[in-house]
């Protein structure tokens, strides 16, 4: 259970919940050359098993049961609400020395510990980027999680995109708000800055593609510059001109102040949900 990074992963893998999240690991776990036969699913919705089995070969079951007495590393992709039934359902049939890697929002390893009674949990906060091999995944792990174990779990993720370990587990609820929410707030960035475009004569296609390219160029950008993101921003705003029209505007507004609260309801809510469904 240490494989060297340039090794191709092959150890038998289980998901439980096979809808959005597990289709964009399972999806960079074949493009890595993980033979399908080696990943079980656990899936109780039958469009998302006949949509597993279509688009990557899988034969997902609508039920935990010995076919998962192989899993070395179970990968939860279940909505935080469905996390403590679902857990009650695979704990008779996973293996005890299994590693367990949970992408649910909010759940804490206290309760996952607590449903599963094994220690060996990592808990990821990814995001849907990771469809394209672009994500961004934050990471925690539990004192009794080993090298191997953390080397692992990179891994599975490496596909996806980039990771991000952090040392307390409550930083995954900012994570959450950032990274884990943050493509819906690129998408609605999206939606009315082409919105726009198009009240001002552009073809929908055209100003989609304008807002989206802006998007990609001015990460591409950030990513790539020792300089701040406001000093990217300051040399695009001319003294009295169009941007500095519009930034103006914005920040009459409150958008930055508005846009700060709305990833504090984000991770307060992250917070919830451990209330809520982590009992
Ligand atoms: N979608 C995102 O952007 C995103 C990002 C980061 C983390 N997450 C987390 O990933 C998890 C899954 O989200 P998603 O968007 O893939 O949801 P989803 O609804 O697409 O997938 C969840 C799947 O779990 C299945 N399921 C329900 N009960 C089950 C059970 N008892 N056993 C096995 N499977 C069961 C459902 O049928 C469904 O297909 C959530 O906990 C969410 O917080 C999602
Ligand atoms: N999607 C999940 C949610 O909205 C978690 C982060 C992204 O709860």
């Amino acid at each position: 259970m240490n494989p060297s990074p340039d090794t191709p992963l092959d150890l038998p893998l289980a998901f439980i919940g096979g809808g959005n999240m597990a289709s964009a690991l399972i999806g960079g776990l074949l493009r890595q050359g993980l033979p399908p036969d080696r990943i079980e699913v656990v899936e109780p919705f039958e469009p998302a098993r006949a949509a597993l089995q279509q688009d990557f070969g899988l034969a997902p079951q609508p039920a935990a049961g010995p076919q998962l007495a192989h899993a070395r590393l179970v990968v939860w992709a279940v909505k935080p609400q469905t996390f403590a039934a679902a857990a009650a359902q695979v704990r008779p049939h996973a293996p005890a020395d299994a590693l367990h890697l949970s992408v649910a929002a909010g759940i804490t390893t206290d309760s996952i510990a607590r449903w599963l009674g094994s220690q060996a949990i990592v808990r990821a906060m990814p995001n849907t980027p990771a469809l394209v091999g672009q994500g961004m995944t934050g990471l925690f792990a539990r004192a009794e999680v080993g090298e191997a174990g953390r080397e692992l779990v990179e891994q599975v993720l490496r596909p996806t995109g980039q990771t991000l370990w952090v040392e307390r587990e409550e930083l995954l609820d900012a994570v959450t708000a950032l990274s884990g929410s943050g493509p819906a707030y690129v998408f609605l960035f999206l939606e009315a800055m082409a919105r726009a475009g198009v009240e001002m004569g552009l073809e929908p296609t055209d100003a989609q593609q304008l807002a989206i390219a802006t998007f990609q160029g001015a990460a591409a950008l950030a990513a790539r510059s020792d300089d701040a993101p406001q000093l990217l921003r300051q040399r695009v705003t001319s003294p009295g001109g169009t941007t500095h029209a519009a930034i103006t505007h914005l920040q009459e507004a409150g958008v930055p102040e508005h846009f700060i609260a709305a990833m504090h309801a984000a991770q307060r809510r992250a917070r919830e949900l451990a209330t809520e469904f982590g009992g």
